[in-house]
């Protein structure tokens, strides 16, 4: 089993060319960079400027949404308010031929996978949101899709239900190891754990798509999304021959030592927060990065210390909440700022050289 999805949608911002595997792939990106799009177009929802979808082998260009193997759970569970629970859920396989009976057997049995079971008779009027949320599920897999696009999957939901419909979706996408499971989501920790492990690729829609295995993507972030994601400081800047990078700042360019590479022209340096030590006093000795800057912002992150400085390039340092009482620190504070240049990464960036 495997996807193909080239779209093209400017409208939209879209241009995506992705090659999706059985398993389960994480999409992300910014608000409006695209990803409903994306469903829509693999769906067939939707008429962008150029498409291309392949699943299993079938291009789909021609095929009405019903008949695609496509399950899509979208973000506002639109069910059809005059058919109640089960018939919204055997919806799906009516629609494909099966008859009557069959497909109340096949809603009955997905309405109690998501332990919908007891509100089949209900009309959608009557659920909560997270209710909802779940029958959306039950009809999306009730039409054994070979494709199951989940938008936000967790977001209608509170904090109670969270937990069982992350259960759910770990047991379906288990159950069934043909499936090509894409989803799309805010959380980067849905990323890493919504189908009880890590996703198997993420694609980070914006400007420029990032694809890859999700280490691979989080460790080498091309956008400030994406390190945001990560959480990891990105300079764009112009690599130095061997080691090094020149990034320009209100001060004029500024030098930044870094580990040894080969890239060459524009780039990205990374360094993570907690690589960045912070100092009252100027630091003296080995680190050749140090920068003199104001503490614009303290936050508990994680229970660590997250301090924003406003240095001649803005990033954040993370610290032990010790550390920090030890300092201390708080906004308007003047401190010094340190970074091992070993500490300091440098990945191709793809677009003009800056600097
Ligand atoms: N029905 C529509 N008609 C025209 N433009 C639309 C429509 N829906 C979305 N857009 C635009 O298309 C772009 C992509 O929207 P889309 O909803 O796919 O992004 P998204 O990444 O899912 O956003 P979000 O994170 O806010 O859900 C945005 O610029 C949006 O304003």
């Amino acid at each position: 089993m495997s996807l193909q999805v080239r779209a093209d949608w400017a409208q939209r911002g879209l241009a995506v060319d992705l090659d999706l595997p059985a398993g389960r792939h994480a999409v992300t990106g910014p608000n409006g960079s695209g990803k409903s799009s994306l469903l829509s177009v693999i769906a067939g929802l939707s008429r962008p400027d150029r498409a291309r979808v392949v699943l299993d082998g079938r291009a789909l260009d021609e095929v009405p949404p019903h008949r695609r193997r496509v399950g899509l759970m979208s973000q506002a569970p639109a069910l059809f308010p005059h058919l109640d629970v089960r018939d919204n859920v055997a919806f799906g396989p009516r629609s494909t031929g099966r008859g009557r009976r069959g497909a109340r057997d096949t809603a009955n049995h997905w309405l109690e996978v998501v332990g919908m079971s007891s509100f089949a008779d209900r009309r959608p009027a009557q659920l909560s949101g997270g209710q909802a949320a779940r029958v959306a599920l039950a009809r999306a897999l009730a039409a054994e899709p070979d494709a199951l696009l989940l938008d936000e999957p967790l977001a209608a939901l509170d904090v109670e239900a969270t937990p069982a419909m992350r259960a759910v979706l770990a047991d379906v996408t288990h159950a069934r190891e043909d499936l090509v499971v894409v989803l799309v989501t805010h959380d980067v920790l849905d990323v890493l754990t919504v189908a009880d492990g890590v996703a198997d690729t993420m694609t980070v829609l914006g400007e420029r798509v990032e694809h890859g295995p999700v280490r691979q993507v989080l460790e080498h972030p091309r956008s400030a999304f994406t390190a945001g994601l990560a959480g990891v400081n990105l300079v764009h800047a112009a690599a130095l021959s061997g080691s090094g990078a020149r990034t320009p700042t209100a001060d004029g360019p500024l030098e930044i030592a870094t580990g040894p590479h080969d890239v060459t022209g524009a780039c990205w340096v990374t360094f993570a927060p907690d690589a960045v030590s912070l100092h009252r006093e100027q630091p003296e000795g080995s680190p050749r990065n140090v920068w003199h800057g104001r503490v614009s912002r303290v936050e508990a992150h994680a229970g660590r210390a997250r301090v924003w400085l406003s240095t001649p390039l803005p990033m954040s340092a993370e610290v032990t909440p010790a550390a920090l009482a030890a300092l201390p620190l708080r906004p308007g504070d003047r401190v010094w700022a340190s970074v091992k240049a070993s500490q300091v990464r440098v990945h191709p960036a793809h677009t003009d050289p800056v600097g």
